[in-house]
């Protein structure tokens, strides 16, 4: 197969930011996804409905003309976050969901939350109407090895929240782990999981490949490569559990360029086509419509897009960084080529 159309894909995980860097980021998920959810982690974070209102607003101006993409707007979890609040954004539709992120456990998540047991009651109040829990799973605890992390998330806090709310909605967001899949796959009740293009690309030897390589830096960091061919394999299996969310997350080079280095991978500009290139590469091209473009739609009880895409399969060099003001944003691509192409539509 050399050609293929699909109907249009959702990116169930995206990091727009503001001002300048949203200018540059979202023309890129605008032109491939009909939808997105919009992660929260601004500096300071969108913590409540109105917030997540204004937000939205910015998002749409700096859409470009005739665009249709629709941003779905999150609201950041904290140990203070007032189930009402919640409950109304979600009902008046401007919060399609709630991120949790442990506090300390990535990019801007120090106002995260600092133990699970303070935000039961709007876990309580989620479970209750139906709204999405959006995890990024990993402890925060420095004692854990940074490579376990994921895994001491599901063991120490995923699985007995699950069993205190049962019947919560729960997303587990860029998954980089075996056990992850296998959890996601066997677990009882609601639950999904988010998988990115980079760790279905790299493993962590990209980190290190003859010297330290902060742009393949990303939380959760990749993994073994055993862990890479297990999401690869969830990833194409067909089973609707799994998901497309790029994670998409820029930063300027000079932030990542640096003793302290940023975590996040910019992966907007190549993202579906990188993904079509896996696919291809695992015999699984007719499955990548619903990875992309129909799971996530169910999860979230949004009828899939009605518009398609086609890719063809033809070798392109992506643009090596994107600029920002007089900034670089580095744009993700292992093999400094892509393989596959989104047909311009007429
Ligand atoms: N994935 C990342 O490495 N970084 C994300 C935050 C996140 O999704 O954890 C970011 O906002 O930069
Ligand atoms: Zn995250
Ligand atoms: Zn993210």
């Amino acid at each position: 197969m050399n050609e293929m159309t699909l109907l249009r894909p959702d990116d169930w995980h995206v990091h727009l930011r503001d001002g300048a860097m949203l200018q540059m980021a979202l023309p890129w998920t605008a032109s491939t996804f009909g939808r997105a959810i919009i992660m929260p982690n601004l500096d300071p974070p969108i913590t409540t409905a109105a917030q997540a209102a204004a937000y939205r607003d910015r998002i749409r101006r700096v859409l470009p003309d005739g665009s249709r993409f629709v941003p779905l707007m999150t609201c950041f979890l904290t140990d203070e976050t007032d189930p009402v609040e919640v409950a109304r954004g979600f009902a008046e539709g401007v919060i399609t969901a709630v991120k949790m992120y442990p506090a300390r456990s990535t990019t801007n998540s120090a106002a995260g939350v600092t133990n699970v047991r303070r935000v039961y009651p709007v876990l309580e109040r989620m479970q209750a109407i139906g709204m999405p829990l959006l995890v990024h799973g990993e402890v925060a605890d420095g004692e854990v090895d940074v490579f376990d992390r994921e895994k001491a998330f599901i063991d120490r806090v995923l699985v007995r929240l699950r069993s205190d709310f049962p019947a919560l909605r729960i997303v587990l967001e860029h998954i980089t782990t075996a056990e992850a899949v296998d959890y996601v796959q066997d677990a009882e009740g609601p639950i999904g999981a988010t998988i990115t293009v980079h760790h279905l690309m790299i493993n962590r030897n990209a980190m290190f490949a003859g010297g330290i390589r902060p742009h393949m830096f990303c939380l959760p960091v990749a993994k073994r490569e055993g862990h890479r061919l297990a999401l690869r394999n969830a990833a194409t299996s067909g089973n609707p559990r799994f998901f497309l969310g790029t994670d998409s997350a820029p930063h300027l080079v000079r932030d990542k360029e640096s003793a302290c280095g940023c975590a996040g991978i910019f992966t907007a500009p190549v993202a579906l086509e990188l993904y079509a290139q896996v696919f291809d590469e695992e015999g699984a091209l007719d499955r990548l419509e619903a990875f992309a473009s129909l799971n996530g739609a169910r999860f979230y009880g949004l009828p899939p897009n009605t518009e398609t895409v086609t890719l063809v399969q033809s070798a392109w060099k992506p643009p090596e960084t994107q600029p920002v003001g007089r900034e670089q944003v580095r744009v993700f691509c292992p093999e400094g080529v892509v393989r596959w192409r989104i047909a311009p539509t007429d």
